[in-house]
């Protein structure tokens, strides 16, 4: 029988140390839809975005209680394989983080850490993640360029590029436009509306309008807890809870 979620979190509780960033928060998200995590700054969003691929583990003091299901399995089981979770979960931050090389190794980088050898399989892939991320024509005559030479919007589509070139199944996405102008939000906004017919994508967001825009779902987070998840539609519309609605219309926050 095919899960109705995705990915899914159960009861989970988060701490760094004796700070309790995550109160028992469960929440599902469905194959190729979008879902926006919204909340004013220091509610736990990326807290809780860096559970869903273990980031968090790279921090000592940190612990988790509960259950994250990837399908059925539970990616803290110490059977999983973390970088294999990693290339099945990616993950695009706020700022655009490209290494200090070309273009091309830049979207090659998790084949060639991946172990792929096949240069004309690593030359389709990175071309065929370069069209998805929207990139392909701005840079096609310069692959052998240093990626720190294009501008933020396209260091950040190239980002995009890279972690679509191991073929995640979710796209974890850390403000992924806060650092752009409108014009480069746009085209990640555009972006993210095309990939979602073949990923799952979660989004942190500080923009009320941009969870509008581009989410099916939204969850509202304060003070580590889910308030509200609802379509996007109707928590923008319709909020069940006052909380939702007093942030929804700036009353805090
Ligand atoms: N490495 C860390 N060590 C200790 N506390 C942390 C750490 N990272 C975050 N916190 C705390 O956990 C809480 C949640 O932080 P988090 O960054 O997840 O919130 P956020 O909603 O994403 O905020 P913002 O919108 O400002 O990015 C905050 O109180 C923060 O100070």
């Amino acid at each position: 029988m095919k899960n109705n979620y995705k990915m899914k979190t159960e009861n989970l509780n988060f701490y760094y140390g004796d700070f309790k960033a995550l109160d028992d928060i469960t929440l599902d998200f469905k194959e190729c839809q979008v879902t926006a995590l919204i909340g004013p700054s220091g509610c736990g969003k990326s807290t809780f975005l860096r559970c869903l691929n273990r980031m968090n583990d790279l921090i000592p003091i940190s612990r988790v209680e509960g259950k994250i299901l990837l399908d059925k399995e539970d990616i803290y089981d110490p059977s999983l394989d973390v970088v294999m979770l990693r290339r099945r979960v990616g993950m695009v931050f706020q700022k655009p983080n490209p290494f200090p090389k070309t273009i091309f190794e830049n979207t090659a980088y998790g084949l060639r850490v991946n172990g792929v050898k096949d240069k004309t399989f690593i030359q389709e892939k990175v071309e065929n993640s370069l069209k998805n991320a929207a990139l392909w024509d701005e840079v096609k005559d310069r692959l052998n360029d240093s990626a720190l030479g294009l501008s933020g919007g396209q260091q950040q589509r190239l980002c995009i590029a890279r972690a679509l070139a191991v073929e995640p199944e979710i796209v974890l996405m850390d403000e992924p436009a806060s650092a752009l102008d409108p014009i480069a939000t746009q085209k990640i906004e555009d972006l993210i509306h095309e990939l979602k017919k073949q990923y799952t994508i979660i989004i942190v967001t500080h923009s009320m309008q941009q969870a509008a825009r581009v989410s099916d779902m939204t969850a509202f987070f304060y003070m580590g807890r889910l308030i509200e998840t609802d379509e996007t539609d109707t928590l923008f519309t319709r909020p069940r809870l006052k909380q939702t609605e007093d942030y929804i219309t700036g009353r805090f926050g």
